[in-house]
């Protein structure tokens, strides 16, 4: 009787839990997004902004949501550490993708690279929400201009592409192409955040939460 009710109890507080991947490139503000997280959704505050150095290697953050568990992990995003990444694909349910809004220079860098995460095979069907950091700063580049920024390039890069295969195939054998980047563009989720300040941090975690309940993955588990 006893471990008939144990299991049930079991059964009844069990918890999904969920891996959430943060990208970025280096200095987005991946790690002050994670300290931040804990801050908001766990017992133990999060590291404040100043104790934070550059992450070489991963960083992990848990949180308890009603009948979820999301477990964050948190990549280093020089250069030499994106070769890493598609190491954490296979296991993520989901990518929060993080921008640094104040670094104009940088934004053509930030979608190459979003796009090497959007269109890895691993990562088709995982939701993936694209974050704007730095809100808080004067200099930041609004969420429509990110989005705008974002479209433009992937509207080039699409175009591109499809002028690439042209140039490859003999006139024959030409097909259309459908580009993936284009597809997924038109459904992707922007939200502006101050990862120091806090400002849509919690609008982030829930939209992760939401999503993970309904990601393909879950079958997996
Ligand atoms: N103004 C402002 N600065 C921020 C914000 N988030 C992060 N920063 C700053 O940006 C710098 C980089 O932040 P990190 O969190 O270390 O960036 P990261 O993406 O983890 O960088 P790597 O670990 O190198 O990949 C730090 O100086 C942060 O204080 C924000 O919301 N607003
Ligand atoms: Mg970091």
């Amino acid at each position: 009787m006893y471990h008939l009710l144990k299991g049930l109890y079991q059964h009844l507080t069990r918890k999904d839990e969920f891996s959430v991947l943060i990208l970025g490139l280096d200095g987005a503000g991946k790690t002050t997004f994670l300290e931040k997280i804990k801050t908001l959704f766990s017992d133990t505050p999060g590291l404040a902004p100043d104790k934070i150095g550059p992450t070489v290697g991963q960083n992990m953050g848990k949180i308890t949501l009603p009948s979820t568990v999301l477990q964050f992990w948190d990549l280093g995003g020089q250069t030499s550490l994106r070769a890493l990444w598609p190491r954490y694909y296979d296991e993520c349910h989901a990518v929060a993708f993080v921008v640094d809004a104040t670094d104009r220079d940088r934004l053509h860098e930030a979608w190459e690279v979003f796009d090497s995460v959007f269109s890895a095979p691993q990562i088709l069907g995982v939701p993936l929400l694209l974050l704007a950091n730095k809100q808080d700063h004067p200099e930041s580049v609004s969420v429509e201009e990110i989005r705008e920024s974002y479209d433009t390039w992937a509207a080039q890069h699409a175009r591109d592409e499809a002028q690439r295969e042209e140039d490859a195939l003999d006139a024959n054998e030409r097909t259309p192409v459908a580009p993936q980047t284009g597809q997924r563009s038109a459904s992707l989720e922007v939200i502006g955040m101050s990862a120091i300040e806090g400002t849509g941090v919690r609008a982030a975690v829930d939209w992760l939460f939401l999503r993970v309940q309904n990601s393909r993955r879950r079958e997996t588990h």
